[in-house]
């Protein structure tokens, strides 16, 4: 089972790209024990069309056509639900249970996600109602996935 973080747009080296390398690198090593396969990041770019309803329609598309038929889609969303970081690892433990190939976890891109993704969405997921920049969902995506993975595997890194 792979992990894919799915992401509208290029992230540049610099401390943010560090700092998402870090949790990255810290989530394949404490996902390998669990049967994770891999941690990966995709980018795809940005449409260039004009309207905001076309650019986020084409992105959606560019995302869905790349994924597993089985995979598990978690849209990055402000006004998706909120969670606590036990309950998402459960949810996360649940579709690997089930035999999920691949867990994507979609950021869209500056005018959000389209509302093809977001109707295949299993879990439109919020980091709180406030609009972060996609660079630092992607660090906040992969810090909730190693602890996620340190959950499961009973790594005290998370503190109750
Ligand atoms: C700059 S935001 C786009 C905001 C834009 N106003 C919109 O219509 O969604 C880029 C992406 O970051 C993610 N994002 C931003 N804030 C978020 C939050 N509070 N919770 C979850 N994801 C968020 C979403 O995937 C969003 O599509």
């Amino acid at each position: 089972m792979r992990y894919v973080i799915a992401a509208v747009g290029r992230m540049k080296s610099g401390p943010e790209r560090e700092l998402l390398d870090r949790y990255l690198d810290r989530a394949r090593k404490t996902g390998r024990a669990l049967g994770v396969t891999a941690v990966d990041v995709t980018e795809t770019v940005e449409s260039r069309a004009q309207r905001a309803e076309d650019r986020k329609a084409e992105e959606a598309q560019i995302l869905l056509s790349g994924l597993h038929p089985r995979a598990r889609l978690i849209a990055l969303d402000e006004t998706g639900k909120t969670m606590a970081s036990p309950a998402f690892a459960e949810v996360l433990r649940g579709w690997m249970d089930e035999g999920c190939p691949e867990i994507v976890l979609a950021i869209g891109g500056a005018d959000g996600h389209g509302s093809d993704l977001l109707a295949r969405a299993d879990l439109k997921l919020a980091f709180g109602a406030m609009t972060w920049p996609h660079q630092i969902v992607r660090i906040l995506v992969a810090e909730q996935v190693y602890r996620a993975l340190t959950i499961q595997s009973g790594h005290p890194y998370h503190r109750v």
